[in-house]
């Protein structure tokens, strides 16, 4: 490394950042994947086994079938509590300010404990990380993975309710994520109305994949308060105007994973990824992780791989970090927080 890029580097990990879009079990780091794997070692799972390299790539279906790996290895209230711990300390380490975590409560015959342990286990590393004065902000997110259909859907809703008004505000919304090639988001749309009527933010995976034209104008109508990926939404890549008018009319901010989406084959290169399109129309734009863990990645190396494919100035990175405050899910004061966070910060990092 050069001296250049020693503090090129630098200026992306002091950078103030918020991280909108982690699946806790898809955040596990090398090091923790390697504690999991010494505790069960039963299951000989090597570690190529839960991570996608530099370099590598895997169609997306190959990435569902690493998520079905590491959820062997994390499947008691031990392990989530470990696993979530961790991944709050390593955005924390990686200057993530504001972190809203993810994650989809899995069946009980499933992992031995309730959907409701489940949570309970993810918002007590939230409160333990909090009371060990770890310096982020941290909301969760209740996930529901799609292929489980609309039943599973409004179960999980449900008890997103009831946390939301249990757990001090750490609940804040609704993820929908999973297989996109499965099931169909017209049969989820009862469980999303409920969940947005009664004040649960919606963070919706949308047009992950193509041929989802017709679930994305479904969805985009609710409307989500935010979209996961929307990787097919614009025309030039077979999606439509009416999409991108929907998205644009009602500002929705985008989540962009540019390591996820490369490494999973849904873009083709970085400097094909759709991140452009948006950021020219000066769309609301958030790059995010994913899955920090399977695509080997943090999010200050999704900032500096935007700039470096996008040319992008300190100025502008900065100003980027900036605006995913207001694309958050968290409460007016905190977000005035946050600002704050970032204006003291400023001259320290900006040169
Ligand atoms: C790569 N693009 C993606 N597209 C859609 N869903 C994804 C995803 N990456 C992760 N997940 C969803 O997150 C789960 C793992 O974390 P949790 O067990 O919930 O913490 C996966 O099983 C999948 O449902
Ligand atoms: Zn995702």
């Amino acid at each position: 490394m050069t001296e250049m890029d020693r503090e090129a580097d630098l200026f992306y990990r002091q950078l103030p950042k918020v991280e909108l879009h982690a699946h806790l079990n898809g955040s596990v780091s090398f090091e923790t994947m390697e504690k999991l794997i010494a505790r069960k070692p039963h299951l000989n799972i090597k570690h190529s086994m839960t991570a996608i390299r530099n370099g590598q790539h895997r169609t997306l279906d190959e990435c569902f079938q690493v998520f079905k790996v590491i959820h062997q290895l994390v499947d008691s209230e031990e392990d989530i509590l470990m696993v979530a711990k961790a991944v709050i300390q390593e955005f924390a380490a990686d200057g993530v300010k504001y972190l809203e975590l993810r994650s989809t409560p899995r069946e009980e015959t499933k992992t031995g404990l309730s959907k409701r342990r489940y949570i309970e286990s993810a918002i007590e590393a939230i409160r333990q990380c909090k009371q060990e004065d770890v310096d982020i902000e941290v909301r969760f997110l209740v996930a529901i993975d799609r292929r489980n259909g609309p039943e599973v859907a409004m179960e999980t809703v449900k008890l997103a309710e009831d946390f939301m008004l249990s757990s001090d505000g750490l609940i804040v919304g609704l993820d929908l994520s999973g297989d996109p090639t499965v099931g169909h988001g017209k049969d989820l749309l009862p469980a999303l109305q409920r969940a947005k009527n009664c004040g649960l933010k919606l963070a919706l995976h949308l047009s992950e994949i193509p041929s989802q034209k017709e679930e994305s104008e479904l969805l985009l109508d609710l409307p989500p308060d935010r979209i996961g990926h929307g990787t097919f939404l614009h025309p030039e890549v077979g999606g439509s105007d009416s999409l991108v008018d929907k998205v644009c009319k009602q500002n929705i901010p985008i989540e962009l994973c540019l390591t996820s989406n490369v490494k999973g084959q849904t873009v083709p290169s970085y400097d094909k990824h759709h991140f452009q399109y948006w950021y020219e129309r000066g769309h609301p734009c958030v790059l995010c992780t994913d899955d920090k863990g399977v695509f080997c990645t943090d999010l200050s190396q999704e900032y500096q791989l935007a700039a470096s494919t996008f040319g992008l100035s300190q100025e502008a990175v900065w100003h980027l970090s900036q605006q995913a405050i207001q694309c958050s899910f968290a409460p007016e004061a905190v977000k005035q927080q946050l600002e704050q966070k970032w204006a003291e910060l400023r001259p320290r990092v900006l040169n």
